[in-house]
C-alpha cells in the first residue's frame, strides 16, 4: 500500500491598504499552526519592503531576490525560525521587485513548489497594494486571506482588490479576518458592510473567519521583536490567532 503524502494548502495574506496587520497576522498564525503539529513555511512575499524578519529577529543572508536572481537552491534562502517553521525572507528596499515579470514569476512558482512538498501550510503574506506580485500570489495561492480594519480606507482598499482579483483573475472566495477590533458591534458592522457591497455589485460571497482586537500587547511584541503569541499568550489578540488557526480548516 502506498501512503499518499499530503499536498501542502498556501493561504495568500493580502489587504490592498498597508497597515492593518498583515506581517502581525502571518507571523502569529504561523506559530499558532505550528503548536498543533503543523510544519509552516512563511514566504515574506513583500518584495520591495519586507518585515517578517524583523519582527522574528532573524538575521538574513539570502533572500528571494537572491535566488531568483541566481537560480540557486532555494532551501539555501530558508531559515529556521521555530521549530517546524520556516521563513523564506524577501527583499527591501528593491523597487522592481513589486512588479514581478512573467520569467521571476515562474521561477518563483518553481521555487515555492519545490520546498513546499516539506509543510503542511505555506503562508505568503503580501505587499499593500494592487502590483503584479500581489495580484499573482493570490492567483498561486488556495486560499485568500484578507486582512481588513474597520476604516472605511480599509474596506474601500479590499474592495478595489477583490474586485480586481475576482475579474481577472478568477478568483472568487475570500477570508476575512477584521483586525484593529474595538467590540463585536463594531466587527460585524464592518463585515456586514462589505458583505453587502461584494454581493451587490460583484455577486461574491466572502467568508469571515474571524476577528482580532486592538491590542497594545500587540505593538510591544512588534517593538520587542517577538511575536505577541509568544511574548504574551494569554493577550487578547494572541487568543484571537490561535482560534483563527482552529478554523484554518474551513477557508473558502
Ligand atoms: N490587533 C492589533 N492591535 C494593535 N496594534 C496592531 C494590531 N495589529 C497590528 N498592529 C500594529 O500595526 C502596525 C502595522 O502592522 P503590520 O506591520 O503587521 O501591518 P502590515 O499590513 O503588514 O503593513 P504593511 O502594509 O506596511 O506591510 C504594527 O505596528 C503593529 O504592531
Amino acid at each position: 500500500m502506498t501512503l499518499s503524502k499530503k499536498m501542502p494548502q498556501t493561504l495568500c495574506v493580502t489587504s490592498g491598504k498597508g497597515g492593518v496587520g498583515k506581517t502581525s497576522f502571518t507571523v502569529n498564525f504561523a506559530i499558532a499552526l505550528t503548536r498543533s503539529g503543523n510544519r509552516v513555511l512563511v514566504v515574506d512575499g513583500d518584495m520591495g519592503l519586507a518585515n517578517v524578519d524583523v519582527l522574528l529577529r532573524l538575521s538574513v543572508k539570502n533572500n528571494i531576490r537572491d535566488i531568483l536572481e541566481s537560480g540557486a537552491d532555494p532551501r539555501q534562502a530558508l531559515i529556521f525560525a521555530r521549530p517546524n517553521l520556516a521563513v523564506l525572507p524577501g527583499s527591501s528596499g528593491v523597487p522592481e521587485m513589486v512588479s514581478l515579470g512573467e520569467r521571476h514569476q515562474d521561477r518563483l512558482a518553481g521555487f515555492i513548489r519545490q520546498i513546499s512538498s516539506d509543510f503542511d501550510y505555506v503562508i505568503i503574506d503580501t505587499a499593500a497594494g494592487i502590483g503584479s506580485s500581489v495580484l499573482w500570489y493570490n492567483r498561486f495561492s488556495d486560499h485568500s486571506i484578507f486582512i481588513l480594519t474597520p476604516d472605511p480606507t480599509s474596506m474601500t482598499d479590499a474592495y478595489a482588490l477583490i474586485k480586481l482579483l475576482s475579474r481577472d483573475q478568477g478568483i472568487n472566495g475570500f477570508n476575512m479576518v477584521l483586525n484593529f477590533v474595538r467590540g463585536v458591534r463594531e466587527g460585524n458592522h464592518t463585515v456586514e458592510t462589505i458583505k453587502r457591497v461584494t454581493q451587490r455589485f460583484l455577486n461574491l460571497g466572502l467568508s469571515h473567519l474571524g476577528s482580532i482586537p486592538e491590542d497594545k500587547a500587540v505593538r510591544q511584541a512588534v517593538l520587542d521583536q517577538v511575536p505577541f503569541i509568544e511574548q504574551t499568550p494569554g493577550s487578547k489578540a494572541a487568543r484571537a490567532v490561535h482560534d483563527l488557526a482552529g478554523k484554518v480548516g474551513s477557508l473558502i
